[in-house]
């Protein structure tokens, strides 16, 4: 059984070669524009959504069918076509160049997967079951979507700022651990959800009476 390392990777600025234009290859597509990438569409058809990003200028798209030189300069290639001979041969011309391939019908050529992922501002959830059923991955993630709203994308952008705040002021390592982990409790991602708008003033507040029993 192959572990694959999960990891959270930059892709902004990053060429990466889609080849194919259907349904899994529009999802693999969006995913791929979420990080800021730079998508090259290789498809004589491509559904109306990947149509519509090429004519906004989000991809780049060309209408023909695959060509060796087409993975040149690319950090990543997903093979995302439904002819598994054409598939292959991508694989292989990426292996060649020691390419990220992603191929959408055989796993087992793979040298990374695409996890399902749940976006909360800063927050990523991401499921993976190895290949092994990627319909429980999809499940798992409609059920954590459930659980973890959008209120946590406000939550982590305050705590940011909080936990700057904490960082530059408590100098003593033993109190400034205490209080960041103070700062993450279900009140504040509770008030998060039902009052947006004053919570900000609220843990300001707390963390100034914090602070200032430091002193
Ligand atoms: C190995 C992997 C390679 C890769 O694509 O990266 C792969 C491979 C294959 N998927 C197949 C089928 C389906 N895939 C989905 C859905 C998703 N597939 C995704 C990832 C992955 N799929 C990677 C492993 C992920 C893991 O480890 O869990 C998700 C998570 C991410 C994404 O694509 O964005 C996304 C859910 C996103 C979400 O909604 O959250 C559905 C359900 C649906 O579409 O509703 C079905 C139909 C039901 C079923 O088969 O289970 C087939 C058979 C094709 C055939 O039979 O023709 C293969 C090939 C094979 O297994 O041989
Ligand atoms: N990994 C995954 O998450 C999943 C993978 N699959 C597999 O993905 C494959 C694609 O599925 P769909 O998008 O639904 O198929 P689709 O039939 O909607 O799209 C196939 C696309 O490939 C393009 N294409 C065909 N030959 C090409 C070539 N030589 N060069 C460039 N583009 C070419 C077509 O123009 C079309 O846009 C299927 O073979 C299926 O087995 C299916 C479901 C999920």
């Amino acid at each position: 059984m192959n572990r694959f390392y999960p990891m959270m990777v930059d892709l902004t600025s990053h060429r990466c070669l889609v080849v194919g234009g259907g349904k899994v290859a529009e999802r693999k597509i969006a995913r791929l524009l979420v990080s800021d990438a730079d998508v090259i569409v290789v498809s004589p058809v491509v559904t109306q959504t990947v149509k519509k990003w090429a004519e906004i200028g989000k991809i780049v798209w060309y209408p023909r069918f695959y060509e060796e030189k087409d993975g040149e300069n690319c950090s990543i290639v997903i093979a995302a076509t439904n002819q598994r001979e054409v598939n292959h041969q991508i694989y292989k011309d990426a292996k060649k160049r020691k390419q990220w391939i992603n191929v959408v019908d055989q796993p087992s050529l793979c040298n990374f997967t695409v996890p399902s992922t749940i976006h909360r501002g800063q927050l990523t959830l991401s499921i993976s079951t190895g290949g092994a059923s990627p319909s429980l991955a999809k499940t798992i993630r409609q059920e954590l979507e459930q659980i973890y709203g959008e209120e946590y994308a406000l939550f982590l952008e305050l705590a940011k700022e909080m936990r700057e705040e904490i960082q530059a002021r408590v100098l003593d390592p033993a109190k400034r651990s205490q209080i960041l982990k103070s700062l993450v409790s279900r009140q504040w991602i509770e008030a998060c959800r039902s009052h947006p708008d004053q919570v900000k003033k609220w843990m300001q507040k707390w963390l100034d009476q914090e602070l200032q029993a430091e002193h």
